[in-house]
């Protein structure tokens, strides 16, 4: 019997590849998306998949990073990170290219607008997140991250108010809110924690975006353990 749609939504999660796994058959003509659990870079990309539905187009490869195989490096990505894609014979990596290859190159809903203005706003966002808004968080746990990280915080609360046609970035949901919240849902998590800074106070747009994104199946189930988070961000301070 076949799955219901909504029945194929949520996935068991598989035990990670790890330095005593055989690789899968590489280069079979299956499409395989090789993540880490708790990678927010990868997690970009799996959101990307869930969202367009491809669940059984792009087969997950969770790979154990701390005691990762040597042929994932040998074989698979010599720069021995993820994500990666598998597809049509050869191998991509960097979340942010990887998040536009699979909307433009799978089915499923378009997850990028073609109005010429919600791109060109999201293309600034894209720049904006690795470069400026991740350093600058990151940065800011050997100091003081309330006043260090409010000009950033207050750009994306500026960005989410700029379209009114919906509670997203560029009004509908796109990757542009794919590329931000693995990253603002753990500095959320691990500023509360541990520097007691609510970011989502004074800044009502980042709350109901941050509820929103909560409701998503296809998000919520790539989410990572706020205990992890919180110890593995412990080493930046
Ligand atoms: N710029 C890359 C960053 C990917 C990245 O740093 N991934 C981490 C895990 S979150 C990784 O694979 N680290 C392994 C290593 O550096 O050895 C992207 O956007 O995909």
């Amino acid at each position: 019997m076949a799955l219901s749609p909504q029945k194929c939504l949520v996935e068991d999660r598989q035990v990670p590849l790890d330095a005593t796994s055989d690789p899968p058959a590489l280069f079979d003509g299956t499409t395989r998306l090789y993540i880490s659990y708790t990678c927010p870079f990868a997690q970009r990309v799996w959101i990307t998949r869930n969202l367009k539905g491809l669940q059984e187009k792009i087969k997950l490869v969770p790979i154990n990073l701390p005691n990762r195989p040597a042929w994932y490096k040998e074989k698979v990505y010599p720069a021995n990170k993820v994500p990666a894609l598998e597809h049509n014979g050869k191998i991509i990596g960097e979340s942010l290219d990887l998040i536009k290859y699979v909307d433009s190159n799978f089915d499923g809903p378009s997850l990028y607008p073609e109005d010429s203005a919600k791109r060109e706003f999201g293309e600034d966002l894209l720049k904006y997140v690795d470069a400026t808004f991740i350093k600058t968080v990151f940065d800011s746990f050997k100091g003081d991250p309330v006043k260090e990280t409010a000009s950033v915080f207050d750009h994306v609360e500026n960005a989410l108010q700029k379209f009114d046609d919906g509670p997203f970035f560029l009004g509908e949901l796109s990757l542009v809110d794919i590329a931000y919240i693995p990253f603002i849902e753990r500095f959320q998590v691990f500023l509360d924690e541990v520097f007691k800074y609510e970011i989502i106070i004074g800044r009502p747009t980042l709350a109901a975006w941050i509820e929103k994104m909560n409701k998503m199946v296809e998000h919520t189930q790539t989410k990572t353990d706020s205990e992890y988070v919180i110890n593995y961000f412990k080493k930046f301070m």
